[in-house]
């Protein structure tokens, strides 16, 4: 299990919790979270057998390095207690509850969860929480919920169900969804934790997923909620940086590493200032180039 609160989420792909075959093999297509899907994705006949299925796939199968989320259902549903109770004894990594509308779903949700880790001797505080907004209430609302839980690793946008709840649907240039990118990417970033974007589910569109992915790459998410292993690529690639990026990464952290030495936490590079925001920049910059194999751990270039 990955345990880590911070670190790189471009790719979080939903993986139904009834298709055995997808769940076993949901490691291969280096995803950076994999979410086990309990909640929209299976039939209500099938919640027990999904549950079943993805708890001893937790227990049997290596998924590498890739963070553990799983999607249960919702606390008006009569799964919720059982689908808790049953992934934190998995030992899964993230539980994301869908349909999220205030900050108290939360709070019930973090107590729930400590009680599950006390009953089935988990350390108290391993399983970190992630909210699906799904609604008008839920985006006006953001902000408390991103900041509910120290166990808040993030939000995301869910625009199927939002466009729904907003008496529209989805259209291509996306302006349906601006207000709601834009409260979600606030209300994350001022809680200091990820902010997702959504779905994509036209998979023959890859014109169309592309222009969204860098849009919201642009806005400055972390990463998009998935349903296909072909879009992995897709978003690695929108967010690889160019080798130009790169260089000056590099020339960041050690210009600024020589400034620390000289005691200053500021240099000019170039004729450009070098402060603390430039060098996080850097430093997530130099994070990304590694996961896309453009430099190794001591950010030397990587041959091809
Ligand atoms: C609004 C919401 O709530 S969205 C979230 C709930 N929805 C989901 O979870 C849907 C997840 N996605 C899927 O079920 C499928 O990708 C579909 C139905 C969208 C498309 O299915 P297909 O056309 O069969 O996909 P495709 O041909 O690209 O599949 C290629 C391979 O990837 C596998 N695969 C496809 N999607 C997934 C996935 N989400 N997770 C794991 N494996 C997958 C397939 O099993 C297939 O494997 P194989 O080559 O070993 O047979
Ligand atoms: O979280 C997502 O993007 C998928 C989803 O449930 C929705 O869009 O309603
Ligand atoms: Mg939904």
């Amino acid at each position: 299990m990955a345990e880590t609160k911070e670190r790189l989420r471009r790719t979080m792909m939903f993986v139904p919790g009834n298709n055995p075959a997808m769940v076993k093999d949901a490691g291969i297509y280096g995803a950076d979270s994999i979410m086990f899907d309990l909640e929209d994705a299976v039939s209500m006949a099938e919640k027990d057998a999904a549950r079943d299925l993805v708890y001893e796939a937790l227990q049997t199968q290596d998924y590498g390095d890739a963070e553990l989320v799983v999607r249960i259902n919702g606390d008006d549903t009569p799964y919720y207690h059982n689908d808790i109770k049953a992934m934190v004894k998995a030992g899964i990594d993230v539980i994301r509850l869908p349909k999220t509308e205030t900050a108290d779903m939360i709070k019930t949700l973090e107590k729930d969860v400590l009680a599950a880790e006390k009953e089935f001797g988990r350390k108290e505080g391993a399983t970190h929480l992630m909210a699906a907004i799904e609604s008008a209430k839920g985006v006006l609302n953001a902000p408390a919920i991103a900041a509910a839980s120290d166990r808040m690793i993030g939000i995301a946008l869910s625009a199927e169900d939002y466009t729904t709840d907003m008496k529209t649907h989805r259209y291509p240039d996306g302006a349906e969804l601006q207000f709601a990118r834009n409260m979600v990417l606030h209300a994350a970033r001022a809680a200091g934790i990820a902010a997702f974007d959504t779905v994509f589910t036209n998979m023959d569109d890859t014109e169309g997923f592309y222009r969204e992915t860098n849009y919201i790459h642009q806005l400055g998410f972390d990463g998009k909620s998935l349903v296909n292993p072909r879009q992995i690529a897709m978003v690695n690639k929108v967010y690889e940086p160019t080798e130009k990026e790169v260089e000056n990464a590099k020339n960041v952290i050690n210009a600024i590493k020589e400034a620390r030495m000289k005691g200053s936490g500021v240099i000019s590079m170039n004729g450009q200032m070098v402060d603390r925001p430039v060098v996080l920049r850097a430093q997530r910059v130099m994070m990304l180039a590694k996961a896309s194999h453009l430099v190794d751990e001591e950010g030397n270039y990587i041959e091809k």
